[in-house]
């Protein structure tokens, strides 16, 4: 029987579930009615949960932010800046050491909208701040942490171009052996071969392979396709660029096809994935600059310090280099096995310093 009930469940709930994360309700909004007992209505006690974690996500490192700032202990950063410049400019009382919840601490999601109505006019500086700092951060780690993850997959299954984009950091840094650096931003121009492996882990891994659903202002027609004002319109990022006539061979980690003499991004073939990875539009990912850069570097590093080789329980059997994601908005690679070891005893130093340095900061 609970077998079945489990069974009825689950064929409810993936009827009542769309593509990575949303469900039914968001386009039928009476569906919000179904009792949280119904079969299939995982999704009310989904939404409970989530508006709890949601919640706690807003409210618990504004209020850190704000504590270490009244206490003198909060470091030099983005937020504390912003904060210090929000403050002047608005309620100068709410600088001292507000640490207050914005109105948004209850776990019921049905209540939510009521709540953010009943937030005074005046605290919505305070609360938008807030959210536009918070969206920065989640919006920011999990999907560069995505990119980072799957390039660590990815080289732990090609020692081949590990190899070649060795040789080239060791050609414009030095010897790993006697390595005195890292490589750095103004080090970038002269690794074409490493640009052409991050390129091609954006291509071939997207981190939100379908986008954020957009939806359209006005009645358009696209291609001889009529698309209604209302419509949900779903950007395929990863269905692009999988494309074989824009990418030749494009279920194959080639990082060559990136390998240009000029960097413009204007080629009808092999266009840079950067064009479709982070969104389209008005709304296109405002964070791409620093998540090109940042992604760039830590890979740059791994590269230049690290040796990365898969591990497979049964080293007679070739395991196929594909990742197996898990199921959500950004793709992340579900855990894989893997060795990290420094490539010389001068990249542990160099490792080490960074870490050092970092720890300092
Ligand atoms: C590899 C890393 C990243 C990828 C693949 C990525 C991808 C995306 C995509 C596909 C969107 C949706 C765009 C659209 O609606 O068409 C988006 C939105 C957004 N991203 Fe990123 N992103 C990354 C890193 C970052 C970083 C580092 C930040 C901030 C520091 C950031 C902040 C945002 C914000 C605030 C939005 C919402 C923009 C809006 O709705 O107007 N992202 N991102």
């Amino acid at each position: 029987m609970d077998a079945f009930v489990e069974l009825v469940n689950n064929s409810a709930e993936s009827i009542l579930t769309l593509v990575h994360g949303t469900f039914l309700v968001d386009y039928f909004p009476l569906l919000r009615y179904v009792p949280a007992w119904f079969p299939g209505a995982h999704f009310k006690r989904k939404a409970t949960r989530w508006a709890h974690i949601n919640s706690e996500l807003l409210n618990k490192p504004w209020k850190q932010l704000r504590a270490s700032i009244s206490s003198g202990t909060g470091l030099s950063c983005f937020g504390t800046k912003s904060l210090q410049k929000f403050d002047l400019k608005f309620n100068a009382a709410d600088a001292t050491g507000d640490t207050s919840d914005l109105g948004m601490s209850k776990t019921d999601s049905d209540t939510k909208m009521e709540e953010v109505n009943a937030v005074p006019w005046n605290s919505f500086p305070k609360f938008s701040f807030n959210i536009a700092l918070n969206i920065t951060c989640t919006a920011g780690s999990d999907t560069s942490v995505s990119l980072i993850l799957i390039s660590v997959f990815v080289l732990s299954h090609h020692p081949e171009i590990q190899v070649k984009a060795q040789e080239e950091l060791d050609r414009v840094l030095g010897s790993t052996a006697n390595a005195t650096q890292l490589p750095d931003f103004s080090d970038r121009g002269s690794l074409p071969y490493v640009e052409a492996v991050f390129r091609e882990l954006m291509r071939m891994y997207p981190g939100v392979p379908l986008g954020i659903p957009h939806c359209s202002v006005a009645d358009d027609v696209y291609e001889g396709y009529f698309i209604p004002k209302g419509t949900t319109v779903v950007g395929n990022a990863w269905t692009i660029l999988h494309d074989e006539n824009v990418y030749p061979d494009p279920l194959t980690f080639n990082p060559d096809r990136f390998l240009r003499t000029e960097p413009s991004a204007k080629h009808s073939l092999n266009p840079d994935p950067e064009l479709y990875a982070f969104g389209f539009g008005r709304r296109i990912c405002p964070g791409r600059h620093l998540a090109l850069d940042t992604s760039w570097l830590v890979l740059a590093c791994l590269l230049a310090t690290c040796n990365i080789t898969r591990i497979s329980s049964d080293k007679s059997k070739e395991i196929d280099p594909i990742a197996d994601f898990a199921y959500g908005l950004v793709a992340h690679p579900k855990p894989f096995k893997y060795s990290i070891t420094p490539r010389s005893a001068g990249a542990f130093e160099l490792m080490k310093r960074g870490y050092e340095v970092g720890v300092e900061a």
